[in-house]
């Protein structure tokens, strides 16, 4: 489903990625490793398009996207520090990239309302997301971005900043809403009990 080949990024005289080649098949779950500084943020922004790479190749599924822009490569993204719309309701939050894509209203309420179940929150649509609690708040997070049907979900330390006991529950949560989706993914972590937790396999970005 994702097949990054001899991917290379240099920034100024660094070269942050040198021919870095990973292969995600379909609905597998991969977590990235790696130490601080050693360019996993900077490999999903190439996945996701929002750094070209100097050289290699990204493909999404049959098409090669590396030169295609990030709104068309039906990429989702959930970042560490992931901010909802404050001004937005839950609802209009998991519908935003639909309402993008020009979904017609009736099939986005649809698909909002069967993403609010699918991450455990049915009957959200209308809630505040100032009144959401930081694992919900979170789990909406998770719900927009996969309610537009993303072939590749890039997830950028989902849970970093959450006290322990949310981060354990989340990450069990989360890995099973993948899981139960059939979501092809990549997972950057720090923390190799996290990667062992939610991924069907573990790569160091050192090793690439
Ligand atoms: N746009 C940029 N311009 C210049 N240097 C950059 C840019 N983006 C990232 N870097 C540098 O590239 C290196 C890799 O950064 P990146 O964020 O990909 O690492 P990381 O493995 O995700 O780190 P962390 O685990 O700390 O988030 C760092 O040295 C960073 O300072």
């Amino acid at each position: 489903m994702l097949d990054v080949a001899d991917v290379s990024v240099v920034f100024g005289d660094t070269t942050v990625l040198d021919e870095v080649s990973l292969r995600v098949a379909d609905g597998e779950i991969v977590a990235l490793l790696g130490p601080s500084g050693s360019g996993k943020s900077t490999l999903l922004r190439v996945v996701a398009g929002l750094v070209p790479p100097d050289s290699g190749t990204v493909r999404i599924g049959d098409a090669d996207v590396t030169h295609v822009p990030t709104h068309r490569r039906a990429v989702g993204m959930v970042f560490q520090d992931e901010q909802l719309f404050p001004h937005l309701s839950v609802g209009d939050n998991v519908g935003y990239g639909l309402k993008m894509q020009r979904m017609p209203g009736g099939e986005r309420t649809r698909r909002v309302s069967e993403f609010l179940e699918v991450v455990g929150l049915p009957g959200f649509e209308g809630r505040d997301v100032g009144d959401l609690s930081g694992g919900e708040a979170k789990r909406v997070a998770v719900a927009r971005s996969l309610a537009p049907h993303p072939k590749v979900l890039l997830l950028d330390e989902p849970l970093t900043g959450l006290d322990r006991e949310l981060h354990d529950r989340l990450m069990v949560e989360i890995a099973a809403i993948l899981r139960r989706v059939g979501t092809t993914a990549v997972w950057v972590t720090h923390d190799a009990d996290e990667a062992a937790t939610v991924a069907d396999r573990t790569v160091h970005l050192g090793d690439l």
